[in-house]
């Protein structure tokens, strides 16, 4: 029996592009994206527990256990287990490698909470689907579907209709403004543009093949508002965009440029201002924890 999944990994979004193209009744905006995975990580560890306790062993500065998303996702699992099997779970210990920045829109949290769910899923043999997984996390985050989804993907709604899509085979750089931006300060800001014409997954692919600049399909709608109440998220977009179509990712902060190749990657980021992080990191086609999980490469 698998008692251990060490080094999980939750990697990195980035949203190539994201229009705002309504709004639900309920004030949640209606959305379309273009979500792609990279290959910067936090990394997980997960072992088995006999106590029925679920116990994150790891610091993580500015979020308590009990709101971290792991954790009440694990919980969220645990109760549909005891639903379906009639027992409790036997527990589990998780650490944390935090690697992502927080409000950098890179979907860290979320995607922490999906690789919760599958390793977890697995360890204690508790037999969900990845649509039922997805459907349990959609509440947490609406970023979670897409990471347990695990593939380049054309999104909809607020997060929850998702068909697969080719994405680019690139490197970006991505560079940490040092601020962290609240997604409801953005969502709730007046002048949000809220009324994008709606696109198809087929604009977006025309577009990939026909292009031959980097990066050009659509625009994110969230970054003229963060750009205004953020300025530092508005001075990397500019400093950025010197080497091509330089964009914000989800609510912010962090911005993106997608580049040739590695050799270029790291000559822009040898070049970005010591007041801001960066970094490089290459498009991801597949979620790296499936294939891991497929063949346990993961289990100590
Ligand atoms: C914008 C996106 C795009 O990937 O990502 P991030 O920047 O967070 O990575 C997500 O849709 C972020 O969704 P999620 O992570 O669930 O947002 P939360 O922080 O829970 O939402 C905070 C608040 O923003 C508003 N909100 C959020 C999502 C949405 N589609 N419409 C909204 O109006 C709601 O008022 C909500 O209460
Ligand atoms: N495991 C976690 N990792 C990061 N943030 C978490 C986690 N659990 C809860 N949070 C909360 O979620 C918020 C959003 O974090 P994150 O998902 O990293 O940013 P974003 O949604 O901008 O990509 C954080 O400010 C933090 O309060």
């Amino acid at each position: 029996m698998t008692v251990s999944l060490h080094h999980c990994p939750a990697p990195a979004k980035l949203n190539l592009f994201l229009h705002v193209i309504g709004r639900r009744p309920d004030g949640y905006h209606l959305l379309q994206s273009v979500f792609q995975l990279i290959d910067r990580c936090d990394m997980l560890h997960f072992d088995l527990r006999a106590d029925g306790r679920i116990v994150r062993t790891t610091d993580v500065p500015g979020v308590p256990e009990e709101q971290d998303l792991i954790v009440r996702a694990l919980r969220l699992l645990a109760d549909e287990f005891q639903r379906r099997h009639g027992r409790a779970v036997p527990g589990i210990d998780v650490a944390v490698d935090k690697i992502l920045p927080m409000g950098g829109g890179l979907g860290g949290g979320s995607s922490d909470a999906a690789t919760a769910l599958m390793a977890a899923n697995q360890l204690w043999q508790a037999g969900l689907s990845a649509d039922e997984l997805m459907a349990l996390g959609l509440p947490l985050g609406a970023d979670i579907p897409f990471f347990i989804f695990g593939q380049t993907a054309f999104v909809e709604g607020v997060g929850e209709a998702m068909q697969p899509v080719a994405g680019p085979d690139c490197w970006y750089v991505v560079i940490e403004p040092g601020v962290s931006v609240p997604t409801p300060a953005i969502f709730g800001a007046v002048d949000l543009t809220r009324d994008t014409k709606p696109v198809t997954i087929s604009d977006f692919s025309r577009d990939q093949s026909a292009q031959n600049e980097l990066g050009g399909f659509g625009k994110n709608d969230l970054q003229a508002v963060a750009v205004r109440l953020f300025p530092p998220v508005a001075q990397a977009v500019e400093w950025l965009g010197s080497y091509g179509q330089a964009r914000m990712t989800g609510s912010g902060a962090c911005v993106f440029c997608a580049v040739s190749s590695e050799s270029k990657a790291d000559e822009v980021v040898a070049q970005v201002p010591a007041a801001w992080k960066a970094w490089k990191a290459k498009a991801l086609a597949r979620h790296p924890l499936k294939s891991l999980l497929q063949n346990r490469a993961v289990v100590e």
